[in-house]
């Protein structure tokens, strides 16, 4: 199974719709892969608060659009990173949206920990209620956003719900970069599952991204890991190396609590 991680650039020296069109296009090139991952709010840039009102959209909305036609070109699963969405009763959530290779929208993840402690996201935004999992054809992956990194019980559920892969967009500040790195091991070595950890790169609404994106194996071995730049990591996966290092080292079968 081949995934390619797309670090994007979010600086804001493009519009949005330049950005979404640049993003399609690099979507469209990765025919090769099974599965391609976007950052977290990748079309503004997760801490670019001031445009979410004004991007907001709803789950048919034009990011949806984009890459639900570049997912169908290339014939690939997307992980579309997360866009603000409207619902119907105007509440701002941090969704994602995952295509199937047909351009379908197959699943949606609110975000269940908001971000922003007394401003931003923690307050202009819903938090998401529902743990959510998507079967791809080989294997499950468990969907989580960001700051729910930092929540290990979140990550416990997803692997109780068959996750294998856990997905993980970001806008993760580089001030914190070495969180980011290290609960994404950390998160793949409690639940021997790969980590494929999404974030974007550049600067927006004064916040450094940290880049660094990487692919981390069941054992906690990085398998690749991005620089600070717009970058496209490509790595091959076994998810068979999920069941075998469960059953070799067979910690989850452990548990007391
Ligand atoms: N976008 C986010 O969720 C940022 C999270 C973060 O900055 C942190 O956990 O640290």
């Amino acid at each position: 199974m081949r995934a390619s991680l797309l670090q994007i650039d979010v600086n804001p020296y493009e519009s949005v719709d330049s950005r979404r069109d640049r993003v399609a296009g690099l979507v469209r090139a990765q025919s090769g892969a099974d599965l391609v991952v976007l950052p977290e709010l990748w079309p503004t840039g997760a801490f670019a608060y001031e445009a979410f009102e004004e991007y907001a959209e709803p789950l048919d909305g034009p990011t949806a659009a984009v890459l639900s036609a570049a997912a169908a070109d290339a014939s690939v699963w997307l992980h579309g990173g997360s866009v603000v969405e409207r619902a119907g009763d105007g509440t701002l959530y941090n969704t994602s949206l995952v295509f199937g290779p047909d351009g379908r929208l197959e699943r949606t993840y609110r975000k269940i920990h908001r971000f922003g402690f007394d401003k931003g996201e923690a307050t202009m935004m819903g938090g998401g209620e529902s743990v959510t999992t998507v079967a791809l054809p080989d294997a499950v992956a468990g969907l989580a956003t960001c700051y729910d990194l930092r929540f290990p019980e979140l990550f416990r559920r997803l692997t109780d719900d068959g996750a294998q892969l856990l997905v993980i967009p970001a806008g993760w500040p580089a001030r914190r970069r070495e969180h980011w790195t290290l609960l994404s091991r950390a998160r793949a070595v409690e639940n021997q599952a790969y980590v494929l950890a999404c974030c974007s790169a550049g600067t927006h609404g004064g916040v450094e991204q940290a880049g660094h994106s990487q692919v981390v194996d069941p054992w906690g071995e990085v398998l690749a890991e991005a620089g600070e730049d717009e970058e496209i990591l490509t790595v091959d996966l076994d998810p068979a190396r999920v069941a075998k290092t469960r059953a070799d080292f067979p910690v989850l079968r452990d548990r007391v609590l």
